[in-house]
């Protein structure tokens, strides 16, 4: 059940920089949404939209060249970022469970629960005592992800968390967010890859700078279902093909058959969901 006052609020955000010439780059530019309780927010949309900017400003990193950012009072944002090496600060694993745990937990007892727990969760079965030069960039994204995991944030906000993943890992990611999100963290991942969006419940699409979707899945894949004519009409594309952002392979199969008049209004997101429908179809 959702807590109805925001974590987060911003208010027509703005983030300029100066560009050549005494031009204005706008790469976040008035921005206005509210982060719950217990949601998974996905942010998506192409090179340079200003997806990391919004996740910096949603962290706190980046100040506002305009408009507000409002939060809830001791809201605890950890934020995972593209570049894992530009987060770590400790030399082992266990310093660098230490530098963020040490000021939140008293306990050494407890700390050392939540290291524990937290790189099982991740699947990094490495000692304490490893320097973490030693492991690979997905290995230190894995680690920054365990590290903001056992500090139990309010909002948890991951930048392309799966970037440097293998298959394994990524599917575990998308276990380990459901499951923070079933405790109340809010979660807001930013991805280039959809079907990693199609678990979550709300997706954000921006497009320089501006936010130009935040809603439901459906709507954002299939079209507005209110609409009279069928998603497939050219003239009814949806948000993400408007967008030219490439749909998750359930999304365009599903479209396919649509053309083929099946499926009718159905909107499945998971390849479980088409086999539902198409079975369904078929059975008719
Ligand atoms: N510190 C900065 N100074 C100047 N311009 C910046 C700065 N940070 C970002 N920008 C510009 O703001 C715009 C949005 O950048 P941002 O990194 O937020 O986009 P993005 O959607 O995350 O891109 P990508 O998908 O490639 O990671 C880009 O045009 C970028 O060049």
């Amino acid at each position: 059940m959702q807590d109805v006052t925001p974590l987060i609020t911003l208010e027509h955000a703005r983030v300029h920089y100066a560009a050549e010439a005494g031009q204005v780059r706008k790469a976040v530019d008035g921005v206005s949404l509210n982060v719950h309780s217990g949601e998974w927010v996905s942010v998506v949309g192409a090179n340079g939209s200003g997806k990391s900017t919004l996740a910096a400003v949603l962290i706190g990193f980046t100040p506002l060249s305009g408009g507000k950012r409002h939060t809830t009072p001791e809201l605890a944002v950890r934020g995972v970022l593209q570049q894992p090496d530009a987060q770590v600060l400790g030399d082992t694993i266990e310093e660098e469970f230490h530098f963020t745990l040490s000021p939140l937990v008293d306990s050494i007892e407890e700390q050392i629960r939540r290291r524990e727990d937290a790189l099982h969760m991740v699947g990094l079965n490495y000692p304490p005592e490893t320097t973490i030069s030693r492991l690979s960039g997905g290995q230190k994204q894995l680690l920054n992800i365990a590290v903001a995991l056992a500090s139990k944030p309010d909002v948890l906000i991951l930048d392309e968390p799966t970037a440097m993943l293998d298959p394994g890992a990524r599917e575990r990611m998308e276990t380990i967010v459901q499951s923070v999100v079933r405790q109340g963290t809010a979660v807001i991942w930013i991805t280039h890859h959809l079907e990693e969006a199609t678990l979550s419940d709300r997706i954000i699409a921006l497009e320089k700078g501006r936010c130009v979707y935040d809603g439901a899945l459906s709507s954002f894949f299939y079209g507005s279902p209110d609409k009279d004519s069928s998603p497939t009409d050219a003239e009814t594309q949806s948000p993400c093909e408007q967008l030219g952002l490439d749909p998750p392979f359930t999304v365009k199969t599903a479209l396919l058959l649509k053309r083929q008049g099946m499926l009718n209004h159905a909107t499945p997101l998971r390849p479980e969901q088409l086999v539902k429908e198409a079975s369904r179809c078929i059975l008719n």
